[in-house]
Order: structure tokens, then sequence, then C-alpha cells
């Protein structure tokens, strides 16, 4: 696997068919390249091809048969669905968009001070990774984190960091070969077993706070508390289900925003444009809000584009078909692993000219949502960044929110400067957006840029 992501342009994703099968071990991974076949199969054919890939150490081990990302779409998961559905609706986000809104102010002044005090340059990760996190944690228990330093936020990357490494293929071989499970690997089984204590323990201490809180804001956690009393859930569902907004809330949206903020360095003329969409329909005297998206186009695309260009996740979440199916003349086996290779479709000249080339003007006269797209046909979609069928990203419209107010107010108040070492023209290098780190999502390798200030309105906007 890792050997095929070595580089992010690689060709190999365009060397395979639209439908394409591998033997992994034991499993059958069919691997869906072609736009037409995820709507085929994933979308027309959901109710077949939701459920998830089953996981001894991740999901029986670690979430106690609990976990809602990693659930077999069964009948505890279409229980929980509607759940999850509700606290991350449009109207609930539209609700929080204060809260969230607050957050994207916060990084704008962290991003000041920081280009103000660091003389040199900075790279943006672990600011936005702050925000990120900050919204999550504001959601599910109307707490904030002051800083990097905080022992929360240090908890918490502990935490994601044990998974990233836990969840390397090498670890998780029983999977492809079953018969490994004979012999239990008890060194990894114990490490699971640790990080499902530490997990519990972070998200049990999180509820007991909220339950210690009688009066105070509402929050997720005082919903699903709510959901415990009426009998739905247990206090063990509500820790998994924080586990699911933590995990897939957090790296998702920062990974997404240090990609467009590179590619965004390396494309002043894309900046230019947008500033020049800013200071025409927001002006100098305010910062843009939610209620500004329908109105800023240009800004819309950047994201959409940075979603198809460099977006977080290669191959989305493995997708788990349970019964044979025929498709086109394929046979498809039950029981196979069934991925969606959103990079290779995102790089796909049929579908994108020019694919290699960051050009948000290819969204143009796109108005609609990616939430509202992924919902409808194929053909029309921007792209396959928050998957497809019954398993879409549940915090879609979140995530849209998120993106707008970070990509809108970062260009709003700075130019984006490539600060890499010069070549030999005396030019910076360009980032070099193949390299990649993983994680639990994928992201660029670290880069260095330096946020001037755009006008003289910035700090009062930001600190008046
Ligand atoms: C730019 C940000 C994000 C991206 C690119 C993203 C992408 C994805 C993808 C590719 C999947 C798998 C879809 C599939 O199986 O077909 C997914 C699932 C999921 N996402 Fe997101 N996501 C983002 C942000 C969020 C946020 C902010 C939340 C909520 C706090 C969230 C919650 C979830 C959940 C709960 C699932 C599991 C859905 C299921 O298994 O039924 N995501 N996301």
């Amino acid at each position: 696997m890792i050997f095929f992501f070595k580089n992010r342009f690689t060709e190999w994703a365009k060397m395979l068919g639209d439908i394409y099968s591998i033997q992994m071990g034991q499993q059958n991974w069919i691997i869906l390249t072609g736009d037409k076949v995820v709507g085929d199969l994933l979308q027309k054919r959901g109710g077949k091809y939701s459920s998830r890939t089953p996981s001894y150490y991740f999901y029986q081990i670690l979430t106690r048969n609990r976990g809602f990302i990693s659930s077999p779409y069964n009948e505890r998961y279409k229980m929980l669905l509607p759940i999850m559905l509700e606290m991350l609706s449009q109207r609930a986000v539209k609700e929080q968009s204060d809260l969230i809104d607050s957050q994207f102010h916060i990084l704008m002044q962290n991003f000041y001070r920081a280009s103000t005090n660091i003389k040199d340059s900075l790279y943006p990760k672990y600011y936005f990774q702050l925000a990120s996190l900050n919204i999550i944690t504001t959601l599910c228990s109307a707490k904030s984190i002051k800083d990097i330093e905080d022992p929360f936020y240090k908890e918490f990357e502990i935490s994601q960091n044990d998974l990233i490494d836990l969840v390397k293929i090498t670890n998780n071989l029983s999977d492809f070969f079953p018969i490994l499970g004979w012999f239990s690997n008890d060194k990894i089984y114990r490490r699971v077993i640790e990080t499902r204590r530490m997990d519990e323990t972070f998200y049990g201490k999180m509820i007991e706070d909220v339950k210690n809180v009688s009066e105070g804001k509402p929050c997720f956690i005082k919903n699903l508390l709510h959901k415990m009393d009426e009998g739905i859930l247990d206090e063990l569902d509500i820790v998994h289900i924080l586990g699911a907004l933590f995990g897939a809330g957090t790296d998702t949206v920062s990974s997404s925003l240090t990609w467009i903020t590179a590619a965004l360095a390396n494309n002043p003329e894309v900046q230019y444009k947008a500033h020049q969409e800013l200071d025409k329909i927001i002006g100098h005297s305010r910062l843009p809000s939610a209620s500004d998206e329908p109105n800023l186009h240009y800004i819309r695309a950047i994201i959409k584009e940075g979603q198809r260009y460099c977006g977080p996740i290669y191959l989305g979440v493995p997708h788990y078909i349970e019964e044979d199916d025929e498709y086109n003349g394929y046979h498809i086996p039950a029981n196979s692993v069934v991925i969606l290779n959103q990079y290779g479709i995102h790089m796909d000249e049929k579908r994108y000219e020019n694919p290699k080339e960051f050009k948000p003007e290819r969204f143009f006269g796109i108005t609609e949502s990616s939430a509202v797209l992924a919902n409808g046909n194929y053909q029309n979609r921007d792209h396959f960044g928050f998957g497809a069928g019954r398993r879409l990203c549940t915090g879609i419209h979140l995530a849209e929110l998120e993106l707008f107010l970070g990509v809108s107010r970062l260009l709003w108040c700075f130019k984006i400067e490539n600060a890499s070492p010069l070549s030999k023209d005396g030019k910076p290098m360009p980032i070099d957006l193949e390299k990649v780190r993983f994680g639990i999502t994928v992201w660029p390798e670290k880069y260095h840029i330096k946020f001037i200030k755009r006008h003289e309105n910035v700090e009062k906007v930001l600190f008046g």
C-alpha cells in the first residue's frame, strides 16, 4: 500500500481500469476508479455496498463492536445514523454557526500574532489542528482549549498518534490472513486494549464534566445524555460516538486547510483573483461570514478545487459487500472490500481537464454545495472527497462551513507567501505537493510560508 503512495502524483491510479480487483491475502479488494461505477454501485446499489470491512482489532476489540465509522451496515448502525445526522444536520450546524465563527476568528488572531512574532516563516498545520479540535470540543462539551500546550490537546494528540501507529497494515495482518488469528498476537492485542482504555478514560471524563455542570450551554453530550435517559443509548455508546466525531472531524478539516494553504502559496494568481472578489463583495471593514458564501463564487471554487486537487483522503474509508453481486459482466464476490479510489477519479483527465493543475475556474458556475451534489447524479458531482452512497461523510455540512470560514478569512486577512528556500533563479522553490505524509489522513510534507497582512484594517477587525 505505502509503496503505491510514495508520491502524490504517481501514475498507478490511472493504470487501473474503472473497476479493478486485487487479492490482499484472503481479502478480495474491488477498487472503483471510474465515477460511473461509483454512482452505479455505491450510490444506486447502496443497500448492498454500505457495510465496512470486519476488523477484529479495530472494531471488535478497540470499540467493543460500538464504533460508528467502522460499524457494519447493521441494525445498530441504522439506529445510530439518525442520531448522528440530527447532530450534524445543516440546521444544527447553522444553529452553532456563531461558535464555529468565533473559532475561526481566534484562528486568524493566532495567525496574525504568529506572523508578527515569527520573523522567518511558519507552518500552519498546528494552528488548523487546534481550531478544528476546538470546534469539535466546543460542540461536544461547550468547552474550549487555549493553545497547543493545553494538557487536553496533548492528551488528544498522543491518542491520535497512537491510533495512527496501530492502524498500520502490519498490525492488522490477521484481517487479511485470518489464519494468523490462530497465533494470537499478544503485543498488538495489549496495545489495542491500552488505546481503548485511554480513549474510554478521555471521553468518559468529558462526559462526567458535562454531567457535573447542571446549568451550562447546550452541547452534543447533553443531547446524547437525554438519549441515555430515554434508554436509547448507554454511556459506552456515547464514548464511541465522541470517538467518531473527534476521529473523523478534526484531522480531515485541518489537513484539508493545510493542503489548500500550500496550493494557494504556489498559485499567487489564484490568490489575486480571490482578493479581488473579497475586496469587491466584503470590503475591508469586516470578516467574511457564513451568510456571504453564496456571493463568494471564486472562494467556493477554490475550496472545491482544493478538495479535488489535494484532498486529504486518497482511498476513502473502505466499504464492504456481504453478498454476491454482478455488474456489467463482472462478478463481485460476497465479502469483498470495496474501495472508492478518490485520488484516481480526481486525477482522471476525462473528468477534469489538466487534472494536475490547481484551477478553481473549472468549478465556475457550480453553485450547489458538495452536500447537495453528493446526493445527486455522479456526473454532476464536484468531487468525491466526502465519499459516496449511504456512508457519505456525516459531517459534510460542518466540514463545508469550516472550509469556507477558514479559506475566506485567511484570504481576507493575508497574502500567503511561499517562504521555501530560493532556487537558482532567485525565486522560492514551489512547495512540493507531491511529497506526502501519512496519518489518519494524508498531509503535505512540512512547508514554509509567510502570512502578510493585506491592509491596515486587518488588525482593527481582528482585535478591535
Ligand atoms: C474536509 C473535511 C472532511 C472530509 C474530507 C471527510 C471525508 C470523509 C470520508 C471520505 C468519509 C467516508 C465516506 C464513505 O465511506 O464513503 C467520511 C466519513 C465520515 N465523516 Fe467525514 N470528512 C470531513 C469532515 C468531517 C467532519 C467535520 C465530521 C464530523 C464532526 C465528519 C464525520 C464523519 C463520520 C461520522 C463519518 C462516518 C460515516 C459512516 O461511516 O457512515 N467528517 N468522511
